[in-house]
């Protein structure tokens, strides 16, 4: 653990006040507080945020797609930026390398707007969802041509490469041309590309996308390695899994906005505490099978009934009565479950959470 994390764990987890209950998602204390800073924590404590977000506002024509969206990441941690299709992430990510200029808000890396300062750009590197290195070149020709583009001085980019190569994995492969290499193999020459120049902040667009298990886990180990050096790693991925297993803290983004960020486990305790996801599947059509009264009682327990897709689900307190009562309303007559799963929620139900929020009118 770096020597970040254990004040990140606690300091942008939202109080009390934002537990759900009331029907209404909140934003993240980031927009409360732009440095993520809780009122009764002293500023001593904290690391200074490498990278600052604050009210971003951006459209593609009339489309605005970001919309006071608010963010900080800190060195020392991997911060997931998590949403569904369309929320804005990848927006998001294009106005913090300065591929476009916000219309309206504040975004600084090292304290610096990095459109305006092409240093505070080199704090900064990306590695995109599509692969961006030359499949003819070696791993080693890839990074000493992308240090060469970000500056690195000639004396010391073959000593960089060789180090590079080495963190990545790719020694012994150093001299193959990428073309050669599993996707796994290419997505780590693509890290070692984005970090030749030593960037303080990297982000990573859905980094292990279409690669397998084992190649993931390599990464992910890179990746933590790299925070605990003192990195800030921002990365979006649409794996929930992999958030969890990876993240320090989520962000969570939902129509241009960042609705709530903090500790993975910490932020499910305290939207859901000790409520249960539940859902039950009927293997025939829920009409021919339900009480009325008892559909009214489940509705009441905090059940939704949706008889299109023949189901109940809750997130609920489990009283004592509750999945008997729902088996029971279900599964009267012919007890024929398709599916019956009881868990503790994750953060696809946190983002299931917010997203419904989101587009309720
Ligand atoms: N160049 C563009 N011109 C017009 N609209 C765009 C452009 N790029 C993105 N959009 C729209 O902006 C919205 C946000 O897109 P963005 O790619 O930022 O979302 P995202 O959260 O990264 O989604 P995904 O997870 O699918 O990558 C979407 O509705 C998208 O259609």
């Amino acid at each position: 653990m770096s020597r970040y994390q254990a004040e990140l764990a606690t300091k942008t987890v939202p109080g009390d006040d934002n537990a759900p209950g009331d029907g209404q998602a909140r934003p993240s204390p980031e927009r409360r507080s732009p440095h993520g800073r809780q009122p009764s924590q002293t500023a001593a404590a904290l690391p200074e945020a490498l990278l600052h977000v604050e009210d971003a506002h951006y459209a593609y024509g009339s489309r605005q797609v970001l919309r006071g969206a608010s963010l900080d990441a800190y060195p020392g941690e991997i911060l997931v930026l998590l949403g569904r299709n369309g929320a804005g992430k990848s927006t998001l990510v294009k106005a913090i390398t300065g591929r476009i200029a916000l219309s309206d808000g504040h975004l600084t890396v090292s304290g610096q707007d990095p459109r305006q300062t092409p240093w505070a750009r080199r704090e900064i590197g990306l590695v995109p969802q599509q692969l961006a290195i030359y499949d003819k070149l070696t791993p080693r020709e890839n990074l000493t041509v992308f240090g060469r583009l970000m500056g690195v001085a000639p004396d010391k980019l073959n000593n960089a490469a060789d180090a590079l190569l080495e963190r990545i994995g790719l020694s012994a492969r150093a001299h193959e041309p990428v073309r050669a290499l599993s996707g796994g193999m290419k997505r780590r020459v693509n890290i070692g590309a984005a970090l030749m120049h030593e960037p303080k902040l990297l982000i990573l667009d859905e980094p292990t996308v279409g690669i397998d298990t084992r190649a993931r886990e390599d990464i992910s180990d890179m990746l933590r390695q790299l925070r605990d050096e003192g990195l800030a790693i921002l990365l979006t991925t649409h794996d929930m899994e992999e958030a969890e297993a990876l993240a320090d803290r989520v962000a969570i983004m939902v129509d241009g906005q960042v609705m709530a960020s903090g500790a993975p486990a910490a932020l499910v305790r305290e939207y859901f505490g000790a409520r249960m996801e539940i859902s039950v599947t009927a293997a025939r059509p829920l009409d021919a099978a339900m009480e009325a009264e008892e559909c009214a009682a489940l509705r009441a327990a905090g059940f939704t009934v949706d008889p299109r897709s023949n189901a109940v689900r809750g997130l609920v307190e489990l009283s004592g009565d509750d999945l008997p009562r729902v088996f029971r309303t279900l599964l009267a007559d012919k007890p024929e479950a398709q599916e019956i799963r009881v868990r503790r929620p994750g953060l696809d139900t946190l983002l299931n959470y917010f997203a419904d929020q989101g587009s309720q009118p």
